[in-house]
């Protein structure tokens, strides 16, 4: 196995072995993900768009890559890093090994490096610019190039779909607002029956209405908040017209489109056993994460947000709901993949209140 070296904003080189696609000096930013299991729902998750995932589960590739358990068509991420990768995986679902899949999709892996020092490094200084090269000969050219690297702010329009599509059912009409959606989602509304219309993320709240949807999701999706200002418009032109539910990127606009603020983390959240507290009940759910940014707590007070549920590791804020509109979010993953589904009921809950949205509608009509 060929060299390959990862190289650090902060001057850290971490010398492995490569695998997957040859690529040489992919820029990216580096961030670790705690799931034990799940590399293929977190590899085809859009939302690791222009990042290097660092698997800390420390044996990765042993049950290869099966055709269903893809989160999107086309993966964004940037490289995977691992620290034993197993080229022989053992399942009878496989049909690629995880390095001919990450070829296939021109991404390059990085193996046989201490991910623990690295993911120390990252908890310390926070996530990082990092390249990823094949020789250390022209170190100098190569970190400057890394310095001068300026992070993209289009990721969402990369990821987005290009044109609206359906996916149809018998229930109820959901508009998904693909801001770099797992399929994962799409999977929960049609296990339901609903119909699924799923739109470009720059679509107009006329253009949705237009749909006549029964309630409008908004996905997650990559980068920061702040650089989709059509998805900030868009919550802003649908609040209080249509019952509307935002998964992670989607809690962050409704929560910016609400005037509340959002920060980039130190390192963030993301793996598959992060607590979180349902503040009216006191029950914690396990859940599935993969942010970078949160909802600043504190911006909440002017706004017509409450807060619904808390981090426990760090009391960042991971629920919403508007005190007079069928509003509400989630920062982490109800639809899991990969993970564990406690709170798999928030679709339910979705479609409940949507029953109630129609009902009230009814009676003061
Ligand atoms: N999974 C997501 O939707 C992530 C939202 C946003 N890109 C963040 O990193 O915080």
């Amino acid at each position: 196995m060929s060299k390959r070296y990862l190289i650090l904003e902060d001057g850290s080189v971490f010398k492995g072995t490569a695998f997957g696609a040859s690529v040489n000096n992919r820029v990216g930013e580096v961030v670790f993900n705690t799931s034990m299991t799940g590399y293929q729902e977190i590899i085809s998750d859009p939302s690791y768009c222009d990042q290097m995932v660092t698997m800390t589960y420390p044996l990765i590739g042993n049950y290869g890559i099966n055709r269903d358990d893809f989160e999107t068509i086309q993966p964004a991420i940037s490289a995977l890093i691992v620290k034993e990768y197993t080229e022989f995986p053992s399942n009878f679902r496989h049909e690629w090994t995880l390095d001919e899949y990450l070829s296939q999709k021109n991404i390059p892996g990085l193996a046989n490096i201490d991910t623990r020092r690295l993911v120390k490094r990252i908890r310390q200084e926070g996530s990082m610019k990092a390249m990823l090269t094949d020789s250390l000969e022209e170190n100098d050219e190569v970190f400057k190039s890394l310095q001068r690297y300026q992070p993209r702010t289009d990721q969402v329009k990369r990821v987005s779909t290009l044109k609206p599509y359906v996916v149809p059912g018998h229930d109820e009409r959901i508009v998904l607002v693909d801001f770099g959606m797992k399929h994962g989602i799409l999977r929960e509304f049609t296990k339901r029956n609903c119909h699924v219309t799923v739109v470009p993320y720059h679509m107009s709240a006329e253009d949705i209405l237009q749909l006549k949807p029964d309630g409008v999701m908004l996905s997650n999706g990559p980068g920061n908040p702040k650089d989709v200002p059509e998805g900030i418009a868009l919550v802003k032109n649908l609040m209080g017209k249509v019952p509307i539910f935002g998964i992670c990127l989607g809690h962050q606009l409704i929560a910016l489109a609400c005037g509340a603020d959002t920060h980039k983390m130190k390192f963030g959240h993301r793996g598959a056993n992060h607590p979180v507290k349902q503040l009216h009940s006191g029950e914690v759910w396990m859940t599935s994460q993969n942010h970078g940014y949160a909802v600043t707590a504190s911006s909440l007070a002017q706004t017509s947000l409450t807060m619904t549920q808390v981090a426990l590791n760090d009391e960042t804020v991971e629920g919403l709901e508007h005190e007079s509109y069928h509003v509400f979010s989630v920062q982490y993953h109800p639809e899991s993949s990969p993970g564990p589904e406690d709170s798999n009921r928030l679709f339910d809950e979705f479609l409940n209140r949507i029953g109630s949205y129609q009902e009230g509608r009814v009676v003061h009509a």
